[in-house]
């Protein structure tokens, strides 16, 4: 890689339309014209579920979960008990944050190749960048935490984000147990598989896609599939940009103001023995308009190894995929397959 697109690759994404020009590294090649950001295309239908419900374990609301799980592999959730003013906080504070003055942000800048901190995945990937700039911390166990990541400005950023992180760990530890349930499994075979409660992991990503009046020819992030267990996405109120493929073909995933996207992310495709889809996702960019999105990201401890439950083996489902720890670094070590659409966790699947 040459200096400048080195440089292009590091430098915030929202700085690099100083001179109006979008850098060749991020002009796309689209195959078609679907893959372009206005593309009209259908809108995602899988049902909304109401946690309160799951709550209760009413059994249409677990039926329709399942379904949901392994077919579109994601689903809106609703009733969650996050307030709206929580909601609103942790998208007014992440657009405060990204608003901040470049040299304000940097203090909190990735070092070195980690993944926490202010930045972009850039100078990871190979083939054409995304036009994401992104915050990523680790936010569970607390003593993990590396505060020198953690914004001081806005002011109520870290305690709006310790709210939000307890509120995620009970939403997704009972989400778990409910899903277990959908497959008429005991409450804890998913949760059991992550490791001590104490040292089981939440990330959180902050998501910026800065308008760009060449919407067309770039793309906010490359098709993916999440590496965590699920994913619990805040998606922008007001400017959506989420798409979800099925079956090869591209939807758009509607805004709920109130709701969180839940996905079923790679770890738990694993553990299901490939009952639940982790779906393939990506993200367009709107030519007036930024977005912004915080996805929190719950997984098992690395040290702990997963694999397909004992329960979820049969003779007509065999074992579909490895045993195996830390998915997550093999999980960025592949990170540019995405380019090829290939996802990383069929690299695990037993006749791989
Ligand atoms: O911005 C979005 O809606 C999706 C973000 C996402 O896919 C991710 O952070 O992995
Ligand atoms: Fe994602």
């Amino acid at each position: 890689m040459g200096l400048t697109s080195a440089n292009s690759a590091l430098k915030p994404v929202q700085e690099l339309l100083q001179n109006g020009v979008v850098p060749q590294n991020y002009i796309q090649q689209f195959q078609d014209d679907s893959q372009v950001g206005d593309y009209p295309l259908p809108l995602m239908d899988t049902p909304t579920i109401d946690f309160s419900l799951l709550l209760l374990s009413d059994p249409e609301e677990l039926a329709k979960l399942r379904t949901a799980l392994s077919s579109w592999g994601c689903f809106q959730l609703v009733n969650h008990g996050m307030t709206i003013k929580l909601l609103y906080e942790v998208r007014e504070m992440s657009k405060q944050f990204f608003k901040l003055p470049l040299d304000e942000k940097e203090k909190y800048s990735s070092k070195g190749d980690s993944l926490e901190g202010y930045g972009n995945d850039n100078a990871i990937r190979q083939g054409n960048f995304n036009w994401n700039d992104k915050l990523h911390l680790q936010v569970h166990p607390e003593h993990r935490r590396q505060l020198e990541f953690w914004p001081e400005i806005p002011q109520h950023f870290r305690t709006t984000l310790h709210e939000y992180s307890v509120k995620t760990k009970e939403v997704s530890e009972s989400l778990l147990k409910a899903m277990a349930r959908s497959l008429k499994l005991e409450d804890n075979s998913f949760s059991e598989l992550w490791g001590d409660d104490k040292e089981d992991i939440i990330h959180a990503r902050f998501n910026f896609y800065p308008r760009c009046p060449s919407a067309k020819q770039v793309v906010g992030l490359n098709a993916h599939t999440d590496g965590s267990a699920i994913t619990l996405l805040l998606q922008d109120k007001e400017v959506d940009g989420l798409q979800v493929l099925k079956d090869g073909q591209w939807f758009r995933v509607p805004i709920i103001p109130q709701a969180l996207v839940i996905h079923v992310a790679d770890q738990l495709e694993i553990a299901s023995n490939g009952i639940f889809k982790s779906p393939v996702h990506k993200v367009v960019i709107n030519p007036q308009y930024d977005r912004i999105s915080i996805a929190m990201l719950p997984l098992p401890n690395p040290e702990k190894e997963i694999g397909p439950l004992k329960e979820l083996i049969t003779e007509e489902r065999p074992q579909l995929f490895k045993r195996l720890k830390n998915y997550g670094e093999f999980y960025f070590k592949y990170m540019a397959r995405l380019a090829t659409m290939e996802r990383q966790i069929d690299m695990v699947k037993i006749n791989y």
